[in-house]
């Protein structure tokens, strides 16, 4: 905790002495006084910090979360970046441009990964304490089937973004209209709607349960949904199959839907390896993935999903 709380004071430094060597037109001698008077500032912070017992600042810190005040959402935004950088994708402004003065710059300075996910669990508040799992697998690998035992039997509400899409879909509009072309070309829907769809049923519900089918199906999702939402998932639960077991699952499916056709299933796989089992191998570094072999009896995969579910009995 004390080095956490370090190395935002470094951070904070480190922007401080940046931004005093870029705006200054005087730059040597205002250098030398904002310096001095910045320091001896952080010195007294240091001095009455450390005076403070280490369990009452991680009260403090906590607290602040729960509440989600000003400082906590710095805090809270700052660790979100270091993660995305961490994960080689968009840089983090574009992504979260509700950011504040303890974004990190951009030196790049990196905290260890070690530090990183403490802070990711840390940080992230739960809104209205919520529980969120995401559920993923191939297409046809029996997501929705899982999906309707867990609600059964845990109080779950089940969120399929598949079905969320094809409402819209049908609702006429150039948007659903876009929804309905890409949906029958395997394509993934641009996070904007998903997410907002997402959250709109979410936000109709009562329950604080959720399964969130088929989502997030790449990066792209994931990270908005983190800035949308504002939290990250409780874990991954992952259905593991062959295409050819998906492929025969998907043609005797029968549901009348425009995609489960040979064609369109061929560019889903595609879509599958190339965008969502990224998305899985980045949960995985985070230690949320909860893997369930899905190529058995419908009752045998239900068995094995129910061991990630104990801490909801
Ligand atoms: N374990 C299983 N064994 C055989 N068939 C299954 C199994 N799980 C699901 N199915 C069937 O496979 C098809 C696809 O399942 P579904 O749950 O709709 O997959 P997904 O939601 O992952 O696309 C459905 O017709 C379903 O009844
Ligand atoms: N997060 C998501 C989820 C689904 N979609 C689109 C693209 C998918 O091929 C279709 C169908 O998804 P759905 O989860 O219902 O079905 P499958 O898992 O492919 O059987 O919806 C999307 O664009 N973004």
């Amino acid at each position: 905790m004390r080095r956490s709380i370090f190395v935002g004071f470094h951070r904070a430094a480190s922007k401080s002495l940046a931004h005093t060597t870029f705006t200054n037109t005087t730059r040597d001698k205002s250098f030398t006084e904002n310096n001095a008077v910045f320091f001896s500032l952080c010195l007294r912070w240091f001095a009455s910090s450390s005076s403070s017992s280490s369990s009452s600042s991680v009260t403090q810190r906590e607290e602040g979360y729960n509440a989600s005040s000003g400082i906590a959402s710095k805090s809270s935004s700052s660790v979100v970046r270091c993660d995305l950088r961490r994960g080689g994708e968009k840089s983090a402004s574009s992504s979260y441009s509700h950011s504040t003065e303890t974004t990190p710059t951009s030196s790049g300075k990196i905290r260890s990964t070690k530090i990183v996910d403490d802070d990711m669990t840390e940080q992230q508040p739960k809104k209205k304490n919520n529980h969120v799992v995401f559920v993923l697998g191939g297409p046809g690998a029996g997501k929705g089937t899982q999906c309707a035992n867990i609600v059964r039997d845990y109080n779950f509400t089940h969120l399929s973004a598949g079905d969320l899409l094809r409402a819209h879909m049908k609702s006429g509009t150039e948007d659903g209209n876009m929804v309905a072309q890409m949906i029958k070309d395997g394509k993934i829907v641009p996070s904007a709607v998903t997410v907002k769809l997402l959250l709109n049923a979410m936000a109709d519900s009562k329950s604080n349960r959720f399964l969130i089918d088929g989502f997030p199906r790449n990066k792209e999702n994931r990270d908005a949904w983190v800035s949308e939402a504002g939290y990250d998932c409780d874990f991954v639960l992952m259905y593991d199959c062959t295409e050819e077991v998906m492929l025969e699952r998907l043609l005797g499916r029968n549901e009348g839907r425009t995609d489960d056709n040979v064609e369109s299933i061929k560019k889903r796989f595609v879509t599958f390896r190339e965008s969502s089992v990224p998305v899985v191998e980045f949960y995985e570094t985070l230690g949320k993935v909860r893997k369930v072999d899905a190529i058995a009896t419908p009752e045998e995969v239900y068995e094995k999903t129910k061991e990630s579910f104990a801490q909801f009995e």
